[in-house]
């Protein structure tokens, strides 16, 4: 049956800021305190999600979360009104202030692990919300995820949505930007490559960073999705990269149909994991790139990795990219230099994702893969699918409602909960989403 990739893209939420609450991601350290600009966060990744859709491809939008979390904060001890609420922890615990306020659900490539109907034993598309267990401020995202979720992909006939994995470390889940399916037409029966970072009392694992994503939680994720086992691969990051800044598989490796682009030193036993590939996928074609050309720590700083490698009508692929990519002498080099050779890939494009990327956040972060068929597409809501309405709809709200200046001492302002609140009461009916936030119940 006809399918496509549809891109699901996360909204940047009005709290946008830089807060340096990602242990291991390089960018969030760095940009811990810088001024952000939430209002040009949105816009950028709004013009993104446009051009896509201009290009011909499918693409949707999910809509950001509710914060500061009030109700988080109630259950560690703040009372009062909601506004005596931020003013206690905006003075008592500030940085606790930031992490219930981060806007970081708008990478929602770590939203869920998502299974094509192709790959289920009962032929319905599968979303496993990810627990993101690692992160304090990440691990809040789920519940409302799952709302979201539900209202986007409502019909039980065609979608199977499972709550996240159990919030301990051994099943610590970030969802698809971990995963990875291959195969040839997007309706056929694929293989999906489930990466982890460690195993629940394994040796290898990273000394300096967090290894996120444990190996148990990709069992499990791939059981609730019900994918057949036949088709499952599971393998393991190469611990030394996640000790140099590569938090998520996402950022050293990119796959898309037959084609894995990726780093030479992603993966544990690189070599055997492309063979076992090259055995199950038809066509299989890697992409690898040396040290020599482009180094983990170059690859970290541009994203190169974390592009989206979307297919053309020809058959042939285009690489969208990070302006940090371009911006960067030898990576841009290599780029072009991998459009001239005999390779599946035959165009760049590139986006200004900046005010995402100081937080670590690229072009495929921002992105959530959902394959649909004919009838599951028809089975979506309607209302959160890109076109020409939408996009001007959004960005007149964004300029309704966004501040285009943001610390962590604005947080405090008790203005900010109220004006969320109403942009987000807005967003629901704009999107007919119903009641997915905690606020509206
Ligand atoms: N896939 C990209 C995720 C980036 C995200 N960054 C953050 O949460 C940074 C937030 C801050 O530091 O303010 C993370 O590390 O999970």
């Amino acid at each position: 049956m006809n399918a496509w990739e549809v891109n699901f893209d996360g909204l940047v939420g009005l709290t946008h800021h830089y807060a340096g609450l990602s242990f291991g991601n390089e960018a969030s350290t760095k940009h811990r305190f810088q001024v952000s600009n939430p209002q040009l966060a949105a816009k950028q990744g709004l013009l993104k999600m446009k051009a896509l859709a201009d290009a011909g491809y499918k693409q949707a939008v999910i809509p950001p979360q509710e914060r500061p979390n009030v109700p988080l904060l109630r259950q560690l001890g703040f009372c009062g009104s909601d506004e005596q609420v931020v003013e206690k922890v905006a003075t008592q615990a500030p940085q606790l202030l930031s992490a219930v306020s981060s806007a970081s659900s708008m990478w929602v490539a770590n939203a869920a692990t998502v299974a094509p109907s192709a790959d289920t034993l009962d032929g319905r598309v599968h979303l496993t919300v990810a627990n993101l267990n690692n992160k304090f401020h990440r691990a809040s995202e789920a519940p409302t995820t799952e709302a979201v979720l539900r209202a986007i992909f409502p019909d039980e006939h065609y979608f199977g949505i499972h709550s996240a994995l159990p919030q301990v470390a051994m099943f610590g889940d970030e969802g698809a930007a971990n995963h990875n399916r291959f195969g040839g037409a997007y309706g056929q029966p694929g293989v999906q490559m489930f990466v982890y970072g460690r195993e629940e009392g394994g040796e290898q694992r990273p000394a300096r960073y967090p290894a996120r994503q444990t190996l148990e939680a990709s069992q499990a994720v791939a059981r609730l999705n019900r994918v057949n086992p036949q088709q499952v691969i599971f393998a393991q990051q190469n611990p030394d990269v996640i000790d140099k800044g590569v938090f998520h598989n996402d950022v050293i490796a990119v796959s898309n149909r037959q084609v894995l682009f990726c780093h030479q030193q992603a993966f544990v036993d690189q070599g055997a994991l492309l063979s076992q590939l090259a055995a199950r996928v038809p066509g299989f074609t890697p992409i690898e790139v040396p040290a020599s050309r482009v180094s983990v720590e170059d690859a970290v700083t541009t994203y190169l990795f974390n592009s989206q490698l979307l297919s053309k009508a020809d058959g042939s692929m285009m690489l969208v990219l990070p302006k940090e990519s371009q911006s960067h002498e030898g990576v841009w080099g290599y780029l072009n230099d991998l459009l001239a050779q005999d390779n599946p890939i035959s165009e760049l494009k590139v986006f200004d994702l900046r005010e995402s990327m100081a937080n670590g956040g690229g072009p495929a972060c921002l992105r959530l893969r959902v394959v649909l068929n004919e009838p599951e597409l028809a089975a979506v809501n309607p209302a959160v699918l890109m076109n020409e309405t939408l996009f001007i709809t959004l960005n007149d709200w964004v300029d309704r409602y966004y501040r285009d200046r943001l610390t962590q001492a604005d947080l405090a302002d008790p203005q900010l909960l109220r004006e969320g609140r109403e942009a987000l009461d807005r967003l629901t009916q704009i999107l007919t989403l119903g009641s997915v936030y905690p606020f509206q119940r």
